[in-house]
């Protein structure tokens, strides 16, 4: 079973709308090979009965056995909502992948066309189209597509323009690639999700409207018959025989009802932080924020990180420690892809889907973590732990004023009121040197340049006044004047409130100026860790030396170029048993490829994973 279906599965929905879909399925394909001839057969002896032994919901006017036809009706109720529904589908993906990719202008007239004709209602537009189209029981579906055809294409028009907005499309349009391509292969694998889900409920609209037609005796033309037909002869003998009408209206409710909640669970699957989050809730694991004995602000213990669930997941991330004091400023360096943002982000609980992580202890400030996003956690996230991420305009809101966002934390954290609130903001602009606070604060973040989007996240994490702050290469956005600027701030705050930063960077010399105590990590795992001094002046792990060894500083020689160190480090599910390090280190031994140097200890508060240094 795939993870979508089972995440379908775990809805509350999911699986009663899985379970009367499959069990209409059934009875559509069954009920017509065993019942078709029952279904039509006329006997004017037995016409408008009441319930018996032998009909158990009576018969109608022309003595037919109520639940036979009902049940036979399935097939075709069902066929003609789903015809209808691919009609819709189809021909609201074409006209709305169209407006979607004309020019500005021309997309706005398209849209507008698309909002007049959806101010008619789609069964007056159902009824029109099947006077046009010839007689026939497919004609009836194929009006309701064509009258559901509007709603779709402005479906697919909103969340393809949200998609058209992105930056690699707009890269692919800067590449020349062309309309139909970047709509096929661009645009409609990202809306495909969302599409799928509208669908669904399209589809059990679709049903409802044919059924409709049929019961206004425009839809299905005897001796043909669905529910709504049924519907509207057994509303004649309403107060004889009720089951004649109630039958096929509560199958009509039903299978509606159904293409309805497989929507609702559609929708949840499409949004895994939802169920992942449910799932990370039931791994065993201390109740939310337990207090434990560790006395340390940040302790994080054997955390391993996978892209996927199950053993079979590839490790992005093995078995980090990182302990960091109250007041600590700590670096956490190393190449690309070595698996330092993943770390901040497992400590956050802020993972993506599908990435999992599990950890021997996760505490901040006491509290365990690992109990998945309770309340209680959340909170405590919100209140000691601020974050500052690598690209500033994924932290703010883009339909909110800064003014909104910035103020948030200290009001409702801190008991502030909205001026004291402002006033602090204020402050934390100037403190980052943006220029016209006051205006900036009135504006929205796609007003404000990305360096100033980069400064206006750190002064709303710097506002909170949080415990810890995880600053995932905060500067790099920035020049070098600001960088430094930031820096200091980063600084002040440490000296002034104790807070305690772990600072991710791939740039050794910001790391140099600002943290006391480094951890290089390679390939998702802690190569080294010390003071910094001592870890820059003595670097003791090969990779460390080599990282060292090509930052640039005062005293590099500039007639010479930066050593580089040649290669690549292995991908997450490409690492070997022994060292990861091993086919770009000069001085690997035979051991080094077979067995995993641990994490030692060395005097001075240091430790290192590596064969060739001596304990
Ligand atoms: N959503 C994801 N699903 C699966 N793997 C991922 C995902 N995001 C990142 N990875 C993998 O995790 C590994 C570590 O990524 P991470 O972003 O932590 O590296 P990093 O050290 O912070 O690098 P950088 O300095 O470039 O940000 C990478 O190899 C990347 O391919």
């Amino acid at each position: 079973m795939t993870a979508a279906l089972r995440a379908f599965r775990s809805t509350s929905a999911g699986p009663v709308a899985l379970a009367v879909l499959t069990l209409l399925a059934v009875v559509a394909v069954v009920a017509p090979i065993l019942w078709g001839d029952m279904a039509t057969a006329l006997n004017p002896a037995t016409a408008v009965l009441g319930p018996s032994a032998e009909h158990w919901l009576g018969t109608d006017r022309l003595g037919r056995d109520v639940l036979v036809r009902t049940l036979v009706a399935t097939r075709t109720s069902l066929g003609l909502g789903l015809l209808a529904a691919a009609v819709a589908a189809l021909a609201g993906l074409l006209l709305g992948g169209l407006v979607a990719v004309l020019s500005r202008r021309a997309r706005e007239v398209g849209l507008r066309v698309l909002d007049a004709v959806l101010a008619f209602p789609a069964i007056l537009v159902a009824i029109i189209v099947t006077l046009i189209l010839p007689e026939g029981t497919a004609s009836a579906a194929v009006a309701v597509g064509v009258a559901g055809t509007p709603a779709v294409a402005r479906i697919v028009v909103t969340l393809a323009t949200a998609v058209l907005a992105r930056d690699f499309v707009a890269a692919a349009w800067g590449l020349g690639v062309g309309r139909p391509r970047i709509l096929v292969r661009y645009v409609l694998p990202n809306i495909a999700d969302s599409l799928a889900v509208s669908l669904s409920v399209v589809a059990g609209a679709a049903l409802v409207v044919v059924s409709s037609l049929s019961f206004l005796g425009v839809g299905v033309q005897p001796p043909a018959f669905d529910w709504g037909g049924m519907l509207s002869q057994g509303v004649m003998d309403m107060y004889v025989t009720p089951l004649a009408a109630l039958a096929p209206a509560v199958m009509i409710a039903l299978a509606g009802l159904a293409f309805g909640l497989a929507g609702e669970a559609m929708a949840r699957v499409a949004n895994p932080s939802v169920w992942t989050a449910r799932r990370a809730a039931r791994h065993p694991a201390p109740a939310a924020g337990t207090r434990t004995e560790s006395d340390a602000l940040l302790d994080v213990k054997g955390l391993t990180v996978t892209a996927g669930a199950g053993p079979e997941a590839p490790a992005i991330v093995s078995g980090v420690d990182l302990r960091v004091g109250r007041g600590d400023i700590v670096g956490l360096v190393g190449e690309s892809g070595s698996g330092k943002s993943m770390t901040m982000l497992a400590v956050a609980r802020l993972l993506p889907y599908p990435v999992e992580s599990l950890a021997d202890a996760l505490t901040l400030d006491g509290h365990d973590l690992r109990a998945g996003p309770g309340e209680r956690i959340r909170r405590l996230l919100g209140t000691r732990l601020a974050l500052v991420f690598q690209n500033p305009a994924a932290c703010l809101n883009p339909s909110l004023r800064l003014e909104t966002q910035l103020t948030e934390v200290p009001r409702t954290h801190q008991g502030m009121n909205r001026a004291q609130a402002r006033e602090l903001a204020l402050a934390g602009l100037r403190q980052v040197r943006v220029p016209e606070p006051e205006r900036r604060l009135r504006q929205y973040p796609h007003e404000l340049s990305g360096g100033q989007r980069q400064r206006a996240t750190i002064a709303m994490a710097l506002a909170g006044r949080a415990g810890l702050l995880l600053a995932d290469e905060p500067t790099t956005a920035l020049d070098n004047t600001l960088r430094r600027a930031v820096l200091n701030l980063f600084r002040e705050a440490n000296a002034a409130s104790g807070t305690a930063i772990v600072l991710v960077s791939h740039d050794l010399s910001v790391v140099r100026g600002l943290c006391d105590r480094v951890v290089v990590m390679y390939a998702g795992r802690v190569v080294e860790e010390g003071p910094t001094r001592e870890v820059i002046a003595r670097p003791l792990h090969p990779y460390t030396q080599a990282l060292v060894g090509s930052t640039l500083t005062m005293t590099t020689p500039l007639d010479r170029p930066l050593p580089a160190l040649d290669g690549q480090p292995p991908r997450p599910g490409e690492r070997q048993e022994g060292c990861a390090f091993v086919p770009r280190c000069a001085r690997a031994e035979d051991r080094c490829a077979k067995e995993r140097p641990p994490l030692r200890a060395h005097p001075g508060a240091r430790r290192t994973a590596c064969w060739a240094v001596e304990a």
